[in-house]
């Protein structure tokens, strides 16, 4: 895999740092995610191909372990407020300096300097101050938070991974690690540049909703079917749009013109009437194979069995029935082969991955009397 060879400490996070950890594993890094002691359950739902162990950072011989996992991995993922490394003695000058290869990335919600890095917050926050939050939403009804997928996700978790990836590319020329300061706020305002890029096309110059794409245009919207289900309609070219009225069983004589922006009221109305007499299932019929650029609307459960997303393999169940995503893009020669295993529990691989970091057994039994480490193997053994 493209990461094989790449050892990754993941100190464990909410949402957005596993998720850019679990990036990391699925292309075959080594990801061993620090977590808290004494803590009952893990709320890391991006666990897989990850190992854990349990420290007590609030104890400086936690912090002395953690050091010496950090300075023999190739990258430390926190996703702390600023300063709280800073505050244990972790900080990237702490640790650069003992290992100067290591790619120290750190995930916050607004980065590492300005007035509000300090702060706390979370996905929609950081959607807000991205500028992007403002553009999404319904004709006149407030800005609507698309899930916590924008920042959290694809402008944190994933930016992070490609800064990651970056760097260790970089390293390999340079011999040397840096510091990723990867922000929510700017991660997601990079993901949307084509929002501010596009601006000169006049593509948003229109209310919020009431744009080509933001659900203004009736060709660019989603349309309940008789069975209570959706329909997606993607036709913006006008040779699709053609599809789409042919597909509905319109005449385009008997309709407005595709882009009289006074007439798509109208128009919607027209596309609603008609979507809601046939069934999900009809639709589909009618338009697969066409490029009208109409699809079904699947629900999680049902992506794993549409025939396309079977025929490549595109979500996958695990070994605990659970369905997953594959991991995305696709390498030919070294794709990513994820973990089809349990995600581990807290603190399973403490002893095994403090011996493979060179502590010696006694070492290890101490800080496990002490409370500093826990270890889970029994329960995995369960
Ligand atoms: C699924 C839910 C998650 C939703 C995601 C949400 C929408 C997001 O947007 S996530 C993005 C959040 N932002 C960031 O990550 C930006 C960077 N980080 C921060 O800004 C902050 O970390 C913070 C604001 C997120 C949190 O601040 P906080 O003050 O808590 O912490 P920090 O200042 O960062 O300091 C960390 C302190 O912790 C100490 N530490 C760290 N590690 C250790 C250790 N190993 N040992 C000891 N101490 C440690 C460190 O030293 C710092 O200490 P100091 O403060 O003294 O310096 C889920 C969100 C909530 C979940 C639910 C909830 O948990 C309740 C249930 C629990 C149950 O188990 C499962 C069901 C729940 C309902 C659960 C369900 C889901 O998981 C959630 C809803």
């Amino acid at each position: 895999m493209a990461l094989a060879g790449v050892r990754v400490i993941e100190l464990a996070g909410l949402a957005p740092a596993p998720f850019c950890g679990m990036i990391l594993a699925d292309f075959g890094a080594r990801v061993i995610r620090v977590d808290r002691t004494k803590v009952a359950m893990t709320v890391d739902t991006q666990a897989r191909g990850k190992q854990s162990v349990a420290l007590n950072l609030k104890n400086p011989k936690g912090v002395a372990v953690l050091k010496r996992l950090c300075v023999q991995s190739d990258v430390v993922l926190e996703p702390y407020r600023k300063g709280v490394m800073e505050k244990m003695g972790l900080g990237p000058e702490d640790l650069l300096k003992e290992n100067p290869r290591l790619i120290y990335a750190r995930l916050t919600g607004y980065g590492q300097s300005g007035s509000y890095a300090k702060g706390a917050g979370h996905d929609i926050n950081y959607l807000a101050m991205s500028g992007l939050l403002s553009m999404l939403g319904r004709s006149s009804e407030k800005p609507y938070a698309p899930l916590n997928l924008v920042a959290d996700f694809a402008g944190g978790g994933l930016m992070c991974a490609f800064g990651i990836v970056l760097a260790l590319l970089e390293r390999s020329r340079s011999g040397q690690g840096q510091i990723i300061d990867a922000s929510m706020v700017e991660g997601a305002a990079y993901v949307g540049s084509f929002m501010w890029k596009s601006r000169s096309l006049g593509l948003w110059n229109r209310p919020r909703g009431e744009n080509l794409l933001d659900s203004g245009a009736p060709f660019y919207d989603t349309y309940r079917t008789s069975d209570g289900k959706y329909m997606a309609v993607g036709a913006i070219e006008p040779q699709f749009y053609q599809q789409l009225i042919q597909g509905l069983g319109l005449y385009d004589a008997d309709l407005p013109a595709q882009m009289s922006v006074s007439d798509w009221p109208e128009l919607r109305q027209t596309f609603t009437r008609v979507f809601a007499s046939k069934t999900q299932e009809q639709w589909s019929r009618v338009f697969d194979g066409t490029d009208a650029c109409v699809t079904p609307v699947l629900s999680l459960d049902e992506v794993l069995s549409h025939p396309h997303n079977q025929a490549r393999g595109s979500f996958f169940k695990d070994s605990q029935g659970e369905i997953s995503p594959r991991p995305a893009p696709v390498l030919s020669r070294s794709p990513a082969e994820p973990c089809h295993s349990r995600d581990p529990f807290i603190g399973e691989h403490t002893r095994s991955v403090l011996k493979e970091y060179g502590f010696k057994q006694a070492q290890i039994e101490q800080l496990l009397s002490a409370g500093i480490a826990e270890c889970n193997e029994a329960k995995a053994r369960l």
